[in-house]
C-alpha cells in the first residue's frame, strides 16, 4: 500500500483529490488532442529522435528485458527500436491489462509473434510467458519538472512500480510539447527515473 491509503484505497485528502481528478480529466483530454494534431510524419521523425535518447540513456541493451507499448493515440512508434532490442541480444516485452485497478504484467514478445485484442482494444501478445523488466518505457501523456507522469487515469503504471519485487530503471517518453508546470502529484504517484522526449524538426 502507498503512503497517503487507508486500507481500502481511499485518498489522503478526498476532497483535494477530487479537484486534482478533475484537472487532470482536461489536461489528458487537452494533451491527448494536441498530441493527434501533430502531422503522423512529425511524430515519426520524433519518435526516431526518442529511440536515439533511449539507446543513449539505456546504454547496452544485451541481456536486458525492456518493456514497451503498443502505439496508440498519436504516442511515439517506438516498434523499429523494439526490435533492434532482440537484434542487439536483449528481451522485448508489452505491457497487460490483467484487470482494471491491479498492476499490470509484462509478457515476453518478438516481432512476429501473434497478438490478440486487450482491454481498450490494445494488442497484447496472445501467449508468451509473464516477465519482470529491467527497463519499463513509460509513454507519457504529460509530465512535470519532478518526473512525475500523468497518464490515461488507470493508474496501471503507479500500481505496476508499487507492487513489482525490485525497481526497474523508468523512463518516460514522449514530445516535448506533452512537458507541462506541475501534474499536482498525489501520495500514490511514483516519479520515474529518466524522461526522453524529442521536439518537431524546425
Ligand atoms: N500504448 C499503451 N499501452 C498501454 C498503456 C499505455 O499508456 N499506452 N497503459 C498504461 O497504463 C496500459 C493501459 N492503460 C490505459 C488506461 C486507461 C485507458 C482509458 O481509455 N481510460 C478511460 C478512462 C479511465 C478512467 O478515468 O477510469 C478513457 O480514457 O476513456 C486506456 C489505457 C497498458 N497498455
Ligand atoms: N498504488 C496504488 N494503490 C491504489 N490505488 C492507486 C495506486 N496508484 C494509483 N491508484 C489509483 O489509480 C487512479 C488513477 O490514478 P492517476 O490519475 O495517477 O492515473 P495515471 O497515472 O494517469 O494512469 P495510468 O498509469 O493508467 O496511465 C486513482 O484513483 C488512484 O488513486
Amino acid at each position: 500500500m502507498q503512503p497517503g491509503y487507508s486500507a481500502g484505497g481511499v485518498h489522503a485528502d478526498p476532497v483535494a483529490w477530487a479537484d486534482v481528478a478533475r484537472w487532470r480529466k482536461a489536461e489528458r483530454a487537452r494533451l491527448i488532442e494536441a498530441r493527434l494534431a501533430i502531422p503522423a510524419e512529425i511524430r515519426a521523425a520524433m519518435a526516431i529522435k526518442i529511440a536515439e535518447g533511449l539507446d543513449a540513456e539505456i546504454g547496452d541493451v544485451g541481456g536486458k528485458t525492456v518493456s514497451l507499448y503498443w502505439p496508440f493515440r498519436g504516442e511515439p512508434d517506438l516498434r523499429p527500436w523494439m526490435a533492434s532490442i532482440i537484434e542487439r541480444g536483449g528481451r522485448a516485452a508489452l505491457p497487460v491489462v490483467v484487470e482494471k485497478a491491479h498492476p499490470l504484467v509484462f509478457r515476453a514478445y518478438r516481432p512476429g509473434d501473434r497478438l490478440e485484442k486487450g482491454v481498450w482494444n490494445i494488442p497484447i501478445p496472445a501467449e508468451g510467458e509473464s516477465v519482470i523488466p529491467d527497463v519499463v518505457i513509460s509513454p507519457l501523456v504529460g509530465v512535470d519538472p519532478a518526473n512525475f507522469r500523468l497518464g490515461y487515469g488507470g493508474g496501471f503504471f503507479d500500481r505496476t512500480l508499487a507492487a513489482l519485487p525490485k525497481k526497474p530503471l523508468v523512463i518516460g517518453v514522449g514530445y516535448n510539447m506533452q512537458r507541462i508546470a506541475t501534474i499536482y502529484p498525489q501520495p500514490h504517484d511514483i516519479p520515474m527515473d529518466r524522461i526522453v522526449t524529442a521536439s518537431a524538426p524546425v
